[in-house]
This record gives structure tokens, C-alpha cells and sequence, in this order.
């Protein structure tokens, strides 16, 4: 027995599969819209997935790399009422199954069915003895287990990868990951970062020139995509293609051949892309300004790395690892630290991700001198202002409750001054005690934080009997 989901805003049809299914010893459940459909992928152990494309408040297609890459890695198989080849062949290179039409095709289920059941059963008997090389990626949580997963499919297979993450999380190790476990791994990995394209030499530099094909071309020169032939190319910030590039990419995608600037002759590459990108692509798509049909191919598979703050236990690993890395540069002995300062590591948030955690870490070591051991002083002063910064937003004694709200006085309201002054005196106090405390007596930071200059700052700390200690 499999579980099966369907996703169809059509009752009827959602009721005749899954009396369909059940009679095949199947247990099928069933969402009517796209936000139900997702929700229930993310939460189900599935197996296959029945997607209709146009739903209330989407379009299937568009949903189908999320779909796959819920848990269990579901096959999505496409049902749709109007025939539509252009429509199916995306289907199926977006990573679809199979394509069926509603009402003609519905008699061919339980054969495709058993086709998909039998090839996962396959595919879960024959996995890679293997292991994966995973050059320089650390970390163990469970996200990070899923990305693992995703990349061995990857490895196995010549997909279009489309990698996702803020920007530090790895994506680029991720590419190059991919590669190396590839049939490929021999061969060339190119990287083209499309952020760094100059618009007047963007073809030139994808496709080549012949000599003479523009003031200054004095040799021929083969582009990034020739250099790929037989490896990997890697588009890096894939979002930031200009659309006349992306035109013209998607040619090359399809046909794998392309003419050099100056050549009349197309040349052929064979190449496997993998792109990556800090954009939502998705929505891009929407407002124009990245090519649907672009994105349909490039994301066959995609991985969607998690932010560090989204796997903090992976910190103190990676941390451990840098550590290591750069004391090696630097030609010192690997230095240690001390809990708290993994505990401020954690307490983070990591906007830069791994990236940042890496200057954060090289920043310490720096500052730490002979010290053998890393505390939380040798963090950026940046980075710790933020920290002390957040904790005491968090901690504002905001009067939310009736119970907060100063007493009145023999039933009468206070005058508003009085009450003022008084509420006032109570929140400085409160305020400097605590800003003593977090920022552990270090004046430099205190006034930084406050915005206090050094004179009000002290005179208040005498005023209310407040030493460096916060006590
Ligand atoms: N899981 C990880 N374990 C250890 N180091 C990592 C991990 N992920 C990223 N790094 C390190 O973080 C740094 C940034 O990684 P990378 O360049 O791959 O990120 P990116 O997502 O491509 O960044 P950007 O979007 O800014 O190009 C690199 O030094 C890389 O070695």
C-alpha cells in the first residue's frame, strides 16, 4: 500500500481517484487547493502526487519543485483537462512523472502507477554504496541531512540543478559538490557569475568570438560555455541575467549549440548547468523580469539551502572547522573557546550565514593574540553591540497588562508629570542596570549602545546608585 496524494479543485475528480486508488489497495487523501497541496506534501509521507495545473490560487506547474522536494520525494504525475504538448513537455522537464489528460487518461493510472511505484522501489534498493564526497561542507542537522539527499540525486543524475540560499550559505560549494560527484568530476567546472557580466561583453563571454568580430578581438576565444563542454557550468546568481542573455541561454539549453560573436557557424557544447540564486525566481517570473520558461528548465531539481539561523546545532561544528582552517593560514596553533562564546555563535542571527560566521571567526583569532583560547570579547564589537542590542529590545518592560500600568493614586489619576518623572526614573534605572550587566562594565560599548554621551551616561549611573556590574 502506498500513500497518495491528490490535488485537484475538482471534488468529483478527487473523489472518483480516490475510489480508484483505494480499490488498487491505496490510501489516498486530497487537497483542493495549492497552499493545502503543499502543506500537505511537507507534512505526508507520499509517495506520488496527482497535480492539477490550474488551481485557485495558482498554477501546479509552478508548485512542482516544491512538491518534489518534500520528505519523502515524491513523483508528481500532471493531470489537466485541456491538451496542451507545450504544456506537457515543460511538465516533464520540470521533473513531472508523467502528463495525463483528465477523463481520457484516467484509465491508464493503475499501469502508470505500478510503472512509478516499482521504479522507487528500485531506486530505493539500488543506492549508491558510495559515499558522498562532501568537500568542505559541514553540518549535520536535519535540513542539512535533506540538502545531502538532494545532492546525491543530483550527483546521480544530469538534471538542471537550481540551487537556492541567502547569500554565505554555500551554494557555491554546493555546485562544486555536485561536480565532483559526478560522472563529470573529471572534466572542466566553469563558473560564470552573472552578477559580474559587463553588458558589452556578455556574449562574448558566454558564446566566444572569432578573431576580428570586434575592435579588439585580435585572437579567437573560445566562451564559457565551450569551456564546459563535457563538465559543469555553473551560472552563479543566476537572477541578475540580463533578459536578452536569457533569451538567448535558453536556445543554448535546449539545443546545447550556440554561434561564437563573428561566427556564422553554430558550435556545439555538452555541458551540465547548475545554477544558483539568492532571488525569488518565482516571483521574478511574475513581475517579468526573469524568463518563465527559463526557470521551468532550470529548476529540474532544485535545493534549497537553509540559512545558518535555521541550523544552529551545525554552528559549533563548522565553527571547529574554520577555527582550524585558519589557524593553519596563519601558521598558529589551533586555538580552543570558551562556551560562551559558542553560546553568543548560536544566539546570532547570521544575515552573511556562513560567510559571515567565517570573518567572524578569522576577526577573533586576530584579536585573541597568543591567547589559546577564543571568549566572546574577541567577537567583532559590531557583532556583539547587535547581540546586546536585541536582547534588550527583548527585554523592555512594555507595559501590556492592566497589572503593568502604574497605580492610581486614592482612586484618582496622577498628575500626567508626575506620573511621567516617576515612570521615567523607574525605566532608566531599569535600563542602565541592565546595560551594565550585558555589556559587562565595557563603557566603550555602553555608549554606543545608549547613545548616551560619557558625562549623562555617568551621571545617571551615580543618580540611580548603578555600578559597572549592573548592581
Ligand atoms: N556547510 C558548510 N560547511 C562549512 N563551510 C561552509 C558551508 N557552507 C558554506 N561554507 C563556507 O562559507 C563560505 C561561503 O560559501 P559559498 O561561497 O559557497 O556561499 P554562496 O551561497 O555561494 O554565497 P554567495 O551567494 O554570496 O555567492 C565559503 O568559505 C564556504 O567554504
Amino acid at each position: 500500500m502506498s500513500e497518495i496524494l491528490i490535488i485537484d479543485d475538482d471534488q468529483a475528480i478527487c473523489d472518483l481517484l480516490t475510489e480508484r486508488l483505494s480499490r488498487l489497495g491505496h490510501e489516498a487523501s486530497c487537497a483542493t487547493d495549492l497552499a493545502g497541496g503543499l502543506s500537505a506534501a511537507q507534512k505526508g509521507s507520499y509517495e506520488v502526487i496527482f497535480l492539477d495545473v490550474c488551481l485557485p490560487d495558482g498554477n501546479g506547474l509552478m508548485a512542482l519543485p516544491s512538491l518534489r522536494n518534500a520528505q519523502s520525494c515524491p513523483e508528481v504525475i500532471i493531470m489537466t483537462g485541456q491538451g496542451d504538448p507545450d504544456g506537457a513537455e515543460l511538465a516533464i522537464k520540470s521533473g513531472a512523472w508523467d502528463y495525463l489528460e483528465k477523463g481520457n487518461s484516467l484509465s491508464d493510472i493503475p499501469l502508470i502507477l505500478n510503472r512509478v511505484l516499482q521504479y522507487r522501489r528500485e531506486k530505493a534498493s539500488t543506492r549508491p554504496m558510495v559515499a558522498l564526497k562532501r568537500p568542505g561542507i559541514v553540518g549535520n542537522s536535519p535540513k542539512m541531512l535533506k540538502c545531502y539527499d538532494l545532492l546525491a540525486q543530483a550527483s546521480a543524475s544530469e538534471m538542471n540543478v537550481l540551487i537556492q540560499g541567502e547569500t554565505g550559505t554555500g551554494k557555491e560549494l554546493f555546485a562544486r559538490a555536485i561536480h565532483e560527484n559526478s560522472s563529470r568530476s573529471q572534466e572542466p567546472f566553469v563558473v560564470l557569475d552573472c552578477a559580474a557580466l559587463p553588458e558589452t561583453l556578455v556574449e562574448s563571454i558566454l558564446f566566444g568570438h572569432d578573431r576580428g568580430a570586434f575592435t579588439g578581438a585580435d585572437r579567437t576565444q573560445a566562451g564559457l560555455i565551450k569551456q564546459a563542454d563535457q563538465g559543469t557550468l555553473f551560472l552563479d546568481e543566476v537572477g541578475e541575467l540580463p533578459l536578452n542573455v536569457q533569451k538567448s541561454f535558453l536556445r543554448v539549453l535546449q539545443e546545447r549549440s550556440f554561434r561564437p560573436v563573428g561566427n556564422q557557424k553554430e558550435v556545439k557544447s555538452d555541458f551540465r548547468l547548475v545554477a544558483a540564486t539568492n532571488r525569488r525566481l518565482q516571483d521574478m517570473s511574475e513581475d517579468a523580469s526573469f524568463r518563465k520558461d527559463l526557470l521551468y528548465r532550470l529548476q529540474s531539481l532544485v535545493i534549497p539551502l537553509p540559512s545558518l539561523r535555521e541550523r544552529k546545532d551545525d554552528i559549533k561544528e563548522i565553527a571547529v572547522m574554520h577555527i582550524a582552517r585558519l589557524c593553519e593560514r596563519y601558521s598558529i596553533k589551533t586555538k580552543g573557546f570558551s562556551h560562551s562564546f559558542v553560546d553568543l555563535l548560536q544566539t546570532y542571527s547570521w544575515p552573511g550565514n556562513v560567510r559571515e560566521l567565517i570573518n567572524a571567526l578569522e576577526h577573533s583569532i586576530i584579536a585573541a593574540g597568543d591567547s589559546p583560547t577564543l571568549f566572546e570579547r574577541h567577537l567583532p564589537e559590531a557583532m556583539r553591540i547587535s547581540l546586546v542590542r536585541a536582547s534588550l529590545a527583548t527585554h523592555l518592560p512594555a507595559p501590556q497588562n492592566q497589572e503593568d500600568l502604574p497605580n492610581e493614586k486614592d482612586g484618582h489619576l496622577p498628575r500626567l508629570a508626575e506620573l511621567i518623572n516617576s515612570e521615567t526614573a523607574k525605566l532608566e534605572k531599569w535600563y542602565l542596570a541592565e546595560l551594565m550587566n550585558r555589556t559587562q562594565g565595557d563603557l566603550k560599548q555602553a555608549l554606543t549602545i545608549s547613545g548616551l554621551g560619557r558625562t549623562a551616561l555617568y551621571d545617571r549611573l551615580k543618580k540611580y546608585g548603578i555600578s559597572r556590574q549592573g548592581s
